[in-house]
């Protein structure tokens, strides 16, 4: 088999909160010893409850934050605690639930696009600009953006921005942490028809963080679901919704009735079928 673009190994983090008046220093282990591969073209969903761990997973993956310990490979250079190279953090990219929050608001969103190129390569600045340009046609936006500064942007076009940011470099895997979570529902649809296009194009790889047991459901090849740290259920989405192995998994799931799930599936299929 192909060497797999993201391989995580016994990775491992544990926090020491400050303690104080009466109160210990405590050890959180808030990521216990993961294991998974992930192939190209492939998207894994993590999903589990709010502190289980996935934020602090997402961030060690991204290379933002050093494990306590395990190693991180990114199409088979090895990452931890102690070696992270230039090279491989060009090859993992993140995108944020609030677009806004990322994008700095006094610069244009032409200059946004370009500045990846214009830290990380030798490229010229018409071919940055004509870079730039192409890249916002295949997230849906135009030329006549080019020029525009953040806040003339809806949530949506924000979130499209930061994905054609994220792509700037050509990435190995884009780590999407909850990406959709603060859109509309109609807009979440959009959004995740255009991952499902850019994947399908660029072949690309997704590690998607989310509470929403009915986005990951979408827009998933594999399920990984969190428990206090721990991985556990790892499995592809129709084993791990259609046959949950672990008491959790299946907590998990009921807290979320199916009708739901599948009302709010077919809500966005509609709407995806609308705007496609
Ligand atoms: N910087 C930190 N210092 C101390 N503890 C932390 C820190 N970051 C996270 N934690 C703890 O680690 C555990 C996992 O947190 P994490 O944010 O990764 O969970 P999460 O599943 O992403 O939750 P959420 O969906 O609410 O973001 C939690 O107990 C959290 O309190």
């Amino acid at each position: 088999m192909a060497t797999p673009v993201l391989e995580v190994r016994n990775l491992t983090r544990d926090y020491v909160t400050s303690g104080g008046f009466l109160r210990p220093a405590k050890m959180v282990h808030a990521v216990k010893s993961v294991n998974f591969t992930l192939q190209k073209g492939k998207t894994l969903a993590v999903v589990g409850e709010s502190g289980c761990g996935k934020s602090t997973l997402a961030r060690m993956i991204t290379l933002i934050d050093a494990p306590t310990a395990g190693e991180i490979l990114i199409d088979g250079l090895k990452a931890d605690a102690h070696h992270v190279t230039r090279e491989m953090r060009q090859k993992v990219q993140i995108v944020f639930q609030n677009p806004y929050g990322s994008l700095n608001p006094r610069q244009k969103i032409g200059d946004v696009l370009g500045e990846p190129l214009l830290l990380n390569t030798d490229m010229k600045a018409p071919e940055r600009r004509d870079k730039a340009m192409a890249m916002l046609t295949k997230v849906g936006l135009g030329p006549e953006h080019f020029n525009r500064y953040p806040h003339m942007f809806s949530g949506g076009q924000r979130q499209r921005i930061a994905i054609a940011r994220a792509l700037m470099l050509n990435p190995s895997f884009l780590v999407l942490d909850e990406p959709v979570s603060a859109l509309d529902l109609s807009v979440q649809a959009q959004i995740l028809n255009l991952l499902k296009d850019l994947q399908d194009e660029f072949g690309l790889t997704y590690v998607f963080i989310s509470h929403d047991l009915s986005v990951v459901r979408y827009i998933a090849d594999e399920v990984m679901v969190m428990y206090f740290g721990d991985v556990v259920e790892h499995g592809t989405r129709d084993a791990v919704f259609g046959d949950p192995q672990h008491e959790y998994t299946r907590t998990l799931f009921a807290a979320t009735p199916n009708s739901s799930v599948e009302s709010i599936k077919a809500r966005l299929a509609k709407k995806a079928a609308l705007v496609g």
